[in-house]
């Protein structure tokens, strides 16, 4: 059996069969790591021992004829959640040997579901980025096209499950880091809204847009994954006291009066044609599916970059000013105190983090806040008033994930600013709050695959998982794997 082919919700079914064991399972799928991942580097960090340990507790449980939503199944983590006893590096030099003391939320809700936790996955470091070529380590691959990137910042995860290593992983969003990937990799990911899931645990980037959410094969395992770590959480106080619902059996909800809205926006010069033409494609199909489609207008999209661009650095600047060689990782001692501040974050950050600080520092200092970063937010109020109107006539917004598919590893580091525009679908979402999820919709001539976002309201997960499934059954694109 191919277990690497399985989507996550089959390979429950065989657990619940008997058909196979957590533990073989779970070595299936370390070997298949073991003999792809050198050329995919999706990883980090590989834990196959505590991953067999937990899988034999697992097969433990089941034998005693006890089921969890989870138990069982292989799973990796974005290295910037927190994991007790494991190293959480954040894809930087500063938290190399960092371990944590505690587990993340959402890694807790993980193990008491029943997972297994089969590693640590790359990103750009501390999640700056757009393609993963930014880990302090080594760049991923993408594994539709090793000489291409997976995009970024959750690129271990996507190439991950594009691979095959897992059905699924976790990553986090804070300005398209999910659903950029996912398109890059012909996966599914989502952001949730804003306060779905708890960030307790998450390494902090920007916290009034981080987001962590699901990357897997299918919508369905999306479903499956939101379910488990969905929900209000006493040491986040941003995350929402509102119920959650059961994903799974919302899939099936009826949708068919509903309306798509096609933002012009969203269909402006720098989008590539075969993107265009993919998504047109996709569109078609939801008319047939019985779906109304309008066009609509989102006026401020063209400002989201350039106020993301403040707002991430600003809140980056203040959250990374706590690794100064005292309190976490590394330090590098100086002739005083000054001077070892000064080289442990020279040594510790990588350029880009260090871009991000600098931008990020210059907009919050006086004099400069009200033109910078009180402007910033002011956009950000209109284009969540953007969303909120276009919301009051339709009741989900289509587009692209990304401008363009994978592009070619090296091709952009040197251009920050071509490097940010790749967010330019993604940033909005992030900005006003809403839900957002990336499915493959095709692929290209040279067959890289094409994503397509659905974004809807706050906590309107049900519904926009609803169309996602809907789509995938009709076209099967989640059933495609990347030959090697
Ligand atoms: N972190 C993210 O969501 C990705 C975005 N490209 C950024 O660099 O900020």
């Amino acid at each position: 059996m191919e277990w690497h082919k399985l989507s996550l919700n089959e390979q429950l079914e065989n657990l619940r069969q008997g058909k196979v064991s957590s533990v073989e399972l779970t070595k299936a799928l370390l070997d298949y790591i073991e003999k792809k991942d050198p050329q995919v580097k999706a990883f980090l960090k590989i834990t196959r021992e505590e991953a067999l340990s937990q899988a034999q507790e697992a097969d433990k449980l089941r034998q005693k004829g006890e089921d969890k939503p989870l138990l069982g199944v292989p799973i990796a983590i974005k290295d910037n959640i927190c994991t007790r006893g494991i190293t959480t590096t954040c894809a930087s030099k500063m938290l190399e040997n960092f371990v944590p003391p505690f587990d993340a939320t959402v890694i807790t809700k993980l193990k008491e579901a029943g997972a297994v936790i089969l590693g640590k996955t790359n990103l750009d470091e501390f999640a700056m980025g757009s393609s993963t070529e930014n880990s302090a380590f080594f760049p991923t691959h993408n594994p539709w096209d090793l000489e291409r990137v997976p995009g970024g910042s959750s690129g271990g995860s996507a190439a991950a499950v594009a691979a095959g290593f897992c059905a699924a992983a976790l990553g986090s969003d804070t300005g398209g880091s999910i659903r950029q990937p996912a398109s890059f990799c012909g996966v599914v990911g989502l952001k949730p809204t804003y306060g779905r899931v708890s960030r307790y645990g998450l390494v902090a980037f920007a916290s009034s847009l981080d987001q962590i959410g699901p990357l897997t094969r299918s919508v369905k395992d999306a479903a499956l994954i939101l379910q488990v770590i969905a929900g209000k959480d006493e040491k986040d106080s941003t995350s929402v006291p509102e119920e959650v619902p059961d994903y799974l059996k919302d899939l099936d909800m009826d949708i068919s009066g509903a309306t798509i809205g096609l933002p012009e926006e969203y269909f402006s010069e720098g989008l590539s044609e075969e993107v265009k033409t993919r998504i047109e494609e996709a569109v078609k199909i939801f008319e047939e599916m019985g779906l109304k489609v309008k066009k609509i207008r989102l006026p401020h999209t063209p400002y989201a970059v350039a106020a993301y661009y403040i707002i991430a650095p600003a809140e980056a600047s203040s959250n990374l000013a706590r690794y100064d060689g005292v309190k976490y990782g590394l330090r590098v001692e100086g002739k005083d105190l000054i001077d070892m501040y000064k080289k442990t974050r020279s040594q510790g950050f990588g350029p880009e983090v260090k871009r991000r600080i600098m931008i990020g520092t210059y907009a919050l200092s006086a004099g400069y806040y009200d033109a910078y970063y009180k402007k910033a937010s002011q956009v950000r109020t209109l284009i969540a008033r953007d969303f909120a109107e276009a919301f009051k006539e339709v009741d989900f917004i289509i587009g692209p994930a990304s401008p363009t598919p994978a592009f070619k590893i090296g091709e952009r580091v040197s251009d920050p600013l071509a490097m940010y525009l790749s967010d330019i679908y993604t940033i909005s979402v992030n900005l006003a709050g809403i839900v957002g999820l990336t499915i493959p919709c095709g692929f290209t001539d040279k067959g890289l695959p094409v994503g397509l976002q659905i974004m809807g309201p706050h906590f309107s997960e049900s519904k926009v998982l609803a169309l996602g499934h809907k789509f995938e059954e009709k076209t099967g694109f989640t059933e495609k794997y990347p030959e090697s």
